[in-house]
């Protein structure tokens, strides 16, 4: 049997496993910086982006067809309930956009619901505003999914 995980978990290391890769690395210092404010602020604009020209953004763990958090797919599944196209995009394949997203709403967690530019929550306040009715009236004046030809 031959399986690959993959992931770095390569089960038949020697027992010694000296790390001597140092060959050319010229500037290796150890006060490596963590979030550089330096020429990484693409992401940002991204987010402003994709708010600005998609009326209901979702930043989420997985995609809204293979949600890989139930929070996500909770969300998911609420915005789905009011037919209104749903932009996503998953944080998990993209440690710096999950960074980005956070930075930008100063929330801490996913997912994270933009509505026409701002942001709106995660899942509680998803559920919350969708069992008060204030979705509805959020959502009400976004066309709605698959309703080109809308009849009179
Ligand atoms: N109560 C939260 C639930 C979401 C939540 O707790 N998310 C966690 C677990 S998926 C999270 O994003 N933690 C930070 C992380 O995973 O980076 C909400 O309303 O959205
Ligand atoms: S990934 Fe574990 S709770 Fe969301």
């Amino acid at each position: 049997m031959n399986y690959s995980s993959g992931l770095g978990g390569a089960p038949n290391a020697n027992g010694d496993t000296t790390t001597t890769r140092v060959a050319a690395d010229p500037d290796t210092h150890q006060d490596f910086q963590p979030t550089s404010k330096s020429s990484e602020m693409s992401f940002d604009d991204i987010v402003a982006q994709d708010i600005k020209e998609h009326p209901v953004v979702i930043y989420m763990k997985g995609y809204p067809d293979a949600p890989r958090c139930g929070f996500s797919a909770l969300a998911v599944k609420i915005l789905k309930l009011y037919g209104v196209p749903i932009s996503a995009r998953d944080i998990l394949s993209d440690l710096k956009l999950k960074e980005s997203v956070k930075a930008y709403s100063n929330w801490p967690t996913f997912p994270q619901v933009f509505i026409k530019g701002e942001f709106v929550g995660g899942s509680d306040i998803i559920l919350s505003m969708h069992q008060k009715g204030e979705l509805k009236d959020l959502l009400g004046d976004i066309a709605q999914e698959g309703e080109q030809n809308g009849s009179s």
